[in-house]
């Protein structure tokens, strides 16, 4: 062999080698980069295919779409079977014998929170941002060491008081049923709370409705929910459209899905056969799960199931702010990945344990350690009504001036000071108006649902500031039943006032004959994914009630008159 030859052969070994080397080089970076933990995802969200033969062989299984899977939904009455009737005076005889149809009865026993009278509940230890309200865990104890501050009645059901009765409240009751004995404010032990509600609620004056819809002609649920909403409230529950509005939330075809822009967490816009849309709020949690004890509030995981409890909940309290949610159960594959852009679309990926699942972009928890998973391909989630577009009905967005900070180390000035009530109650909007004690409803509102996270508010311009506030985004509340949020309630302690129609309505879920828990569980049981709310998340609604009436009966024992705290604006 020659030289040239030996030397050609190494040549070639060598450029052999250079591309092996590149090639492995270039191999390690992909890995590095991508991380092992996402090697099995990208391999899977890239190739398709495998999707395409997995969602063929589910659908085959499982029925094409949520529509279908829900079809046995369609005879149900999605507001409660008889709620419309309930709410109807003249059906009040009726609606003894509906109850009891459905299983409801007043005088059943419930079920005492054996833990309530522990001290741990008094002494909030599980969150320490709380423990700054020095005056009321101190009334608190006070009562406690009492004894008698909170005595369990189990056997008999008087509204909040049959678990949660506090001595002073009840003599608070008594005083509250002699001054308003013959105004429509008026409380008994006797009749029905939703003939009370309303009572109250048909003292309301709707008032116009939004500019560009004074001549729509509507065909479809959606469009006279947006034609319909008033000055005064989002939607009239007496209405037949909120009924069939709920229905086609879970019953209409989807037909394209876009992911929300803005905000913190995934949520999905929903198109459905009739144009309509809702906001969708996947389920992640089983609902006995409450937020990680070490989790701040604006870290914590929004929860679907939340979120439809809040529509019922202000739905109970006469407030109409809440969009109306209900909760679908929808097909991953053939409803979500199907209609996805390919931004969204790369994000889905079968697990492991094979399910369908995805993450879709946003700033906490997408990712795939992370993941909104069907089983195996069918998930649960809360749908709202879309709002109006806001070309057609602006709204305002507000800062909450009880804003918490969205810090781990900061404070806002309200939790370290007491006179914020004082300052803003001489600025606009709030020196005027209807506003100030929205913020307080809003307020007890965030208290019985234990929602921290009220940064900010939103109103329809069209109204300019004499409207409703819109309660949206409620996905983080219902996250600790055993922890009652007291800084949540700190508008109304701080202002030391509250509405006389939001007020004549807690005495009368205190009074009975109906609880709040009782309420909320049977206009709940008409949602398809019910049970929305386990138990012990109901029990703390009664006893959020009591702590309410507490918190009022302080300020008035902190020599404040009763007109200064109880002030009836004519809002009802
Ligand atoms: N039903 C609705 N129709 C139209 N728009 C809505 C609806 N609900 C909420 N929005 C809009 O979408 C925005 C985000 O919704 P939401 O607040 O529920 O999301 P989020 O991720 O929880 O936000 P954040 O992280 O700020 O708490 C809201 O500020 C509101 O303007
Ligand atoms: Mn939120």
């Amino acid at each position: 062999m020659g030289y040239w030859t030996y030397a050609r052969r190494r040549w070639k070994w060598f450029l052999w080698l250079l591309v092996t080397a590149v090639v492995l080089i270039n191999a390690a970076i992909f890995i590095g980069l991508t991380g092992p933990r996402d090697q099995l995802s990208v391999r899977q969200m890239e190739d398709e295919s495998h999707l395409l033969i997995a969602r063929k062989r589910l659908n085959k299984s499982r029925g094409n779409s949520s529509g279908q899977a829900y079809a046995d939904w369609e005879q149900k009455d999605p507001l409660g079977g008889d709620r419309g009737k309930h709410l109807n005076q003249e059906n009040s005889q009726k609606q003894d014998q509906n109850l009891a149809d459905h299983g409801y009865d007043a005088n059943q026993p419930k079920e005492v929170d054996a833990n309530y009278n522990s001290r741990t509940n008094y002494t909030y230890k599980d969150n320490e941002e709380d423990n700054d309200d020095e005056e009321i865990i101190e009334l608190l104890k006070e009562k406690d060491d009492q004894e008698d501050y909170v005595q369990q009645k189990g056997g008999q059901s008087h509204g909040a008081r049959a678990n949660y009765s506090i001595t002073q409240v009840d003599q608070f009751v008594q005083k509250f049923q002699s001054v308003y004995k013959n105004s429509p404010y008026a409380v008994d032990t006797e009749s029905k709370y939703l003939i009370h509600l309303r009572r109250i609620t048909s003292l309301r004056k709707k008032g116009p409705r939004l500019v560009d819809y004074l001549h729509e002609k509507c065909t479809h649920s959606w469009e006279i929910f947006h034609s319909e909403i008033r000055q005064h409230a989002l939607y009239d529950p007496d209405e037949g459209y909120l009924k069939s509005l709920l229905k086609d939330m879970v019953m209409k075809e989807v037909v394209d899905v876009e992911q929300k822009e803005g905000g913190t967490q995934i949520k999905l816009i929903i198109t459905l056969e009739d144009d309509g849309q809702s906001l969708f709020k996947p389920m992640r949690f089983p609902r006995e799960q409450e937020t990680l004890p070490d989790h701040f509030y604006f870290a914590d995981y929004e929860r679907h199931n939340a979120e439809i409890a809040a529509f019922h909940l202000d739905m109970l309290l006469g407030f109409h702010r809440v969009p109306p949610t209900v909760g679908r159960v929808v097909n991953v594959s053939h409803d979500l990945h199907r209609l996805s852009n390919k931004k969204l679309a790369r994000t889905f990926f079968l697990s492991p344990a094979g399910n369908w699942c995805f993450h879709g972009s946003c700033s906490y928890y997408c990712d795939s350690s992370h993941p909104i998973c069907g089983h195996p391909i069918m998930l649960e989630g809360s749908m709202a009504a879309f709002l109006p577009p806001v070309e057609r009905a602006k709204r305002k967005t507000w800062r909450n001036p009880w804003k918490r900070s969205y810090s781990k180390h900061r404070k806002a000035y309200w939790e370290l000071n007491n006179d914020l009530c004082d300052k803003i109650k001489e600025k606009e909007p709030y020196n005027t108006g209807r506003r100030l004690l929205d913020i307080l409803d809003m307020a007890v509102f965030d208290f019985l649902t234990g929602n921290l996270d009220r940064h900010h508010y939103e109103t329809f311009q069209d109204f300019d500031n004499e409207t409703f506030l819109l309660h949206l985004d409620n996905g983080r509340a219902f996250g600790k039943s055993k922890y009652d949020c007291i800084s949540c309630i700190a508008p109304v302690r701080q202002c030391c006032m509250i509405r006389l129609s939001t007020l004549s309505k807690l005495v009368k879920l205190y009074s009975g004959p109906d609880s709040l828990s009782t309420l909320m569980r049977f206009s709940m049981h008409s949602d398809p994914v019910d049970p929305i709310l386990v138990e012990s998340h109901l029990q703390a609604l009664d006893r959020r009630v009591s702590k309410l009436l507490h918190i009022i009966l302080s300020c008035l024992a902190k020599g404040k008159s009763w007109n200064e705290v109880i002030i009836d604006d004519g809002i009802t």
